[in-house]
């Protein structure tokens, strides 16, 4: 890398953690940030797919570790808190989407979507964002989705919890840029990554999505590292609060 880029983009010295980082869109973020230089955490429930995704970091070169937690489980969301020690970079990436019709989501499905998907990246940025305005200097990548901004079907709490996602970034970002620390929100399109497998599996519906992409084309993990690096770097100094669309123009089709 030139100087110039190094001066742009690199995150050595700086330490991550990505909540859902053991798959899909979270590990590729993990695995950018970490081979732009940082020391990545990352957190999701199932040891053996966070212990392959660990050792495919360190194969990359990135130091590693990582935390099991049911982050829709407060208890385990205190000993993350616990365990992951100072963050320079928070990514909120783990969610999850029950899809049912919207009168037939039950209260458990609500309770356990807004806990995993807006609780979890609330208490987390409630701990980790002051800490980062103290040392004057932090980011953190809230994961929306299409539904921050328009419905789709059967996704009815999910929607709400990234709509909300988006108003919990201008919070943030609101609260702790003057001090060094960036709050942006990624938009991605359709991507093929486990959560959207039930998806995936309806015949008709991929290729359906994928001509809805300007792109013509569904999104894959690896088109996230580019934006991720971004943002977690000070080439994103000024950009706070946003949403980044990384959605192969699918909300402007
Ligand atoms: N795939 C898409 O089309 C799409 C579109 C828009 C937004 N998103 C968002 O992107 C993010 C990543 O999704 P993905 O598509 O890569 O899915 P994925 O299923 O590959 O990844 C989800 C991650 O969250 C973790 N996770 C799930 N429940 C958890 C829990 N209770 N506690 C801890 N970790 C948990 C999983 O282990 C996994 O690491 C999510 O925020 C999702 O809402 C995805
Ligand atoms: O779980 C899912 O099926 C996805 O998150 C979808 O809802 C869409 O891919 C997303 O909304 C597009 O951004």
């Amino acid at each position: 890398m030139s100087a110039y880029l190094t001066e742009l983009f690199s995150l050595a010295g700086r330490r991550a953690l990505v909540t859902g980082g053991s798959s899909g869109i979270g590990y590729t973020m993990a695995e950018a940030i970490g081979r732009a230089g940082a020391e990545v955490v990352i957190v999701a429930r199932r040891r053996p797919e966070l212990r392959r995704a660990a050792d495919r970091l360190a194969a990359h070169g990135v130091k590693a570790s990582w935390i099991s937690a049911d982050l829709g489980d407060r208890a385990d969301l205190d000993r993350v808190v616990e365990e992951g020690g100072e963050i320079d970079i928070l990514v909120n990436d783990a969610a999850n989407n029950i899809r049912k019709p919207m009168a037939e989501l039950t209260d458990e499905d609500y309770e356990q979507t807004i806990a995993l998907n807006l609780t979890a990246p609330y208490l987390l940025g409630q701990h980790h964002g002051p800490r980062m305005a103290a040392r004057g200097w932090g980011r953190i990548i809230n994961i929306g989705s299409q539904q921050t901004n328009s419905a789709f079907g059967n996704s009815g709490v999910y929607g709400a919890a990234k709509a909300a996602i988006a108003g919990l970034t201008r919070s943030q970002a609101e609260a702790w840029s003057r001090d060094g620390v960036c709050v942006n929100t990624i938009i991605p399109g359709f991507v093929l990554t486990p959560l959207t497998e039930p998806a995936q599996a309806i015949p008709g519906r991929t290729e359906e999505l994928a001509a809805r992409h300007m792109s013509g084309r569904n999104g894959l993990p690896a088109d996230f590292a580019g934006a991720a690096v971004f943002l977690a770097s000070s080439a994103s100094a000024f950009v706070t609060g946003q949403q980044l669309f990384v959605d192969g123009g699918f909300s402007v089709h």
